[in-house]
């Protein structure tokens, strides 16, 4: 388990061909060597992250250096959440899914083979089962992209007595289940059940060619069986890795968007703004705000650890 709860990466990305043919400049820079970045705005400003990753950094060196260790607290029993944020146009997605090519690949494949590989070489599982959900808030509605029938329709978010979120479909008598968790065996089936909900996710806008307009959390729900081989005993380990893909904050100025475009963004925002504010206050322990997106991202008061005798 890292020493903080909370880990900030940042990465700056190295300028798209469009943005140097119309004579952008690179304003923020890596202070080699150090985990800092500066800005050039005249007077230097300088800011400090736990990891900062330059236009020249791979999808690996992200990977290896900020994500990596976090799959070794999810096996100990951890609760752990990556959140990719940031500017539309920024990276979240390049970061999270990867680009075009095969070393391009993204944070959630490297997850996906990395995972399956300790589970499968790690001496103290007996056996583990995993399953996957993938949800995507547009506009404050909720919905199930592994769910093809059900995806169009919006799902209700509910706290039960212990304080855990679910993902309901229906209100009142109606409401039946849950949002779907599919059980997944290998990266393969993983990757797969992705492709297939991202091809109903929200995209595209003006300022960045293949805009995501909608937060997208994919959850891996584990449970490991672990039996200790000097006393017999068996645990149960339950833990959950989410990887959430937020859409880009924006101004409206910059975007030009007016209607239903505008109307996204500032849904968009809020539910950045109340993330970040409960975020802050989870850092000065005060009374954290609540929004859809941060039910969402809320982990769950379970126990991790279950003891069989
Ligand atoms: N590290 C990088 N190296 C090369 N290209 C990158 C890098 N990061 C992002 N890009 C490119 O920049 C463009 C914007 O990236 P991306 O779509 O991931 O942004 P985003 O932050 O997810 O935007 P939005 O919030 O609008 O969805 C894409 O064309 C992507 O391929």
């Amino acid at each position: 388990m890292p020493d903080v709860c909370v880990n900030v990466a940042v990465r700056v990305r190295p300028l798209l061909r469009k943005e140097m043919f119309n004579g952008h400049r690179v304003c923020v820079r890596v202070v080699p060597g150090t985990s800092q970045v500066m800005l050039d705005l005249g007077k230097k400003n300088t800011f400090s992250y736990h990891y900062a990753f330059g236009p020249e950094s791979s999808q690996e060196d992200v990977y290896d250096q900020s994500v990596r260790p976090l799959l070794d607290s999810l096996l100990q029993g951890y609760n752990v959440t990556v959140f990719c944020y940031g500017q539309t146009g920024s990276g979240k997605t390049y970061t999270l899914e990867g680009g075009s090519q095969a070393e391009e690949e993204g944070l959630i494949n490297c997850v996906a083979h990395d995972l399956f590989c300790l589970l499968d070489e790690s001496s103290e599982v007996a056996d583990y089962t995993m399953k996957m959900s993938y949800l995507e808030l547009y506009m404050e509605e909720l919905r199930d992209l592994l769910d093809l029938p059900t995806s169009h329709k919006v799902l209700h978010i509910r706290e039960d007595e212990r304080k855990n979120t679910a993902s309901l479909r229906g209100v009142g008598l109606e409401c039946c289940s849950r949002s779907h968790r599919e059980p997944v065996t290998s990266a393969g089936e993983l990757l797969s059940n992705l492709d297939f909900g991202k091809a109903l996710r929200h995209t595209t806008h003006r300022m960045n060619d293949q805009s995501s307009r909608s937060h997208c959390i994919l959850t891996l729900y584990l449970q490991q069986r672990i039996q200790d081989p000097k006393t017999s005993l068996r645990t149960v380990r339950t833990s959950i890795l989410r990887l959430v893909d937020l859409a880009g904050s924006e101004r409206a100025d910059k975007t030009g968007n007016t209607g239903p475009r505008l109307k996204e963004s500032m849904h968009i925002n809020s539910g950045l703004l109340a993330l970040g504010n409960v975020i802050r206050c989870l850092a000065i322990r005060g009374i954290p705000v609540e929004a859809s997106l941060t039910f969402l991202t809320e982990t769950p008061s379970l126990p991790d650890c279950l003891e069989i005798p």
